[in-house]
């Protein structure tokens, strides 16, 4: 007689042995998920099974797991957990989460047109800044460094003031908190070579940024265009890059709130290769400050 699937008996219980065996096979390095289709096969209930994996991995829900938590379960540092972030005039998708650091990739945080008047209200002060006096005392403009920044004051423009709106939104603190908008430009070649934005905490030269407005705590970069090759955000401790595309951020923290930094947040701009990389950033910092 052919078996009634529906009087298919499952294993409501997961035994000792079975307990032991999921134990080791997650030490072995097996995925959760294989340990899952196997334990099916031997006609373990679906949500009994994942209970068990799930406890092995992550303990019991009264049990302090608070250590392994944070590498194991979505974290989402201080962004809200949507997948969609709400800001005063425009909704913004979260398009990736990592953990450790922190970071997220964001898409929509600016319109099209938003972008070019930035890059176009930054063109005057970026130019004006290659402009150099030589020795003979004729003004030459010469393009000495391969990548320039403008800097707008807080609620400069309309403009301005509707973006630290949304990034404020974004990052969850309060608008007095973000250092003015930075708008930089790499020409071919360009390149940010790995740093950290925190100030490091003993150096002399970081003292009067930390005695205003505290420790920088996160981090938005906005992208204003597509680049052709290179380029990239990288992350080189953990082996992560993004790729520019015009209109969406990447936002990374590395401050915690007992002050505790992140070394894991080590990043840089790889050289453009080719085309121009254009980005706007938004700093946070710990407290209000005068801008
Ligand atoms: O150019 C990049 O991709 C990185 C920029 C950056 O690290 C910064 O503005 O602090
Ligand atoms: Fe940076």
């Amino acid at each position: 007689m052919q078996e009634n699937p529906l009087q298919t008996r499952f294993h409501t219980k997961v035994t000792q042995d079975w307990q032991d065996w999921i134990r080791e096979a997650l030490a072995a390095g097996n995925a959760p998920a294989d340990l899952l289709l196997t334990m099916k096969e031997h006609q373990f209930d679906d949500g009994v099974a994942r209970e068990a994996i799930s406890t092995a991995l992550f303990g019991t829900a009264t049990a302090p797991a608070a250590a392994h938590a944070s590498a194991l379960t979505p974290f989402h540092g201080r962004l809200d957990e949507g997948h969609v972030l709400h800001t005063p005039d425009r909704d913004v998708r979260v398009l990736l989460r990592i953990a450790r650091p922190t970071i997220a990739v964001l898409d929509g945080v600016l319109s099209d047109e938003e972008c070019d008047a930035l890059k176009h209200m930054a063109l005057p002060r970026l130019e004006r800044s290659a402009v150099v006096g030589v020795a003979d005392g004729v003004n030459t403009v010469m393009d000495i460094r391969t990548s320039d920044g403008a800097y707008f004051q807080r609620a400069e423009s309309d403009l301005i003031r509707r973006i630290d709106a949304r990034t404020a939104a974004i990052m969850r603190l309060p608008e007095d908190h973000g250092e003015g908008l930075q708008v930089m430009r790499y020409g071919q070649g360009g390149e940010y070579l790995p740093h950290f934005d925190y100030f490091q905490p003993d150096e002399k030269g970081s003292q009067p940024h930390l005695a205003t407005g505290g420790q920088r705590i996160s981090t938005l970069i906005m992208y204003l265009h597509d680049v052709d090759a290179g380029g990239e955000t990288i992350f080189p401790r953990i082996d992560f890059s993004y790729v520019p595309r015009k209109g969406q951020a990447l936002y990374f923290e590395y401050t915690a709130a007992d002050g505790s930094l992140d070394p894991l947040s080590l990043h840089g701009g790889a050289p453009v290769m080719r085309g121009e990389k254009w980005i706007v950033t938004k700093w946070m910092r710990e407290r209000a400050f005068a801008g």
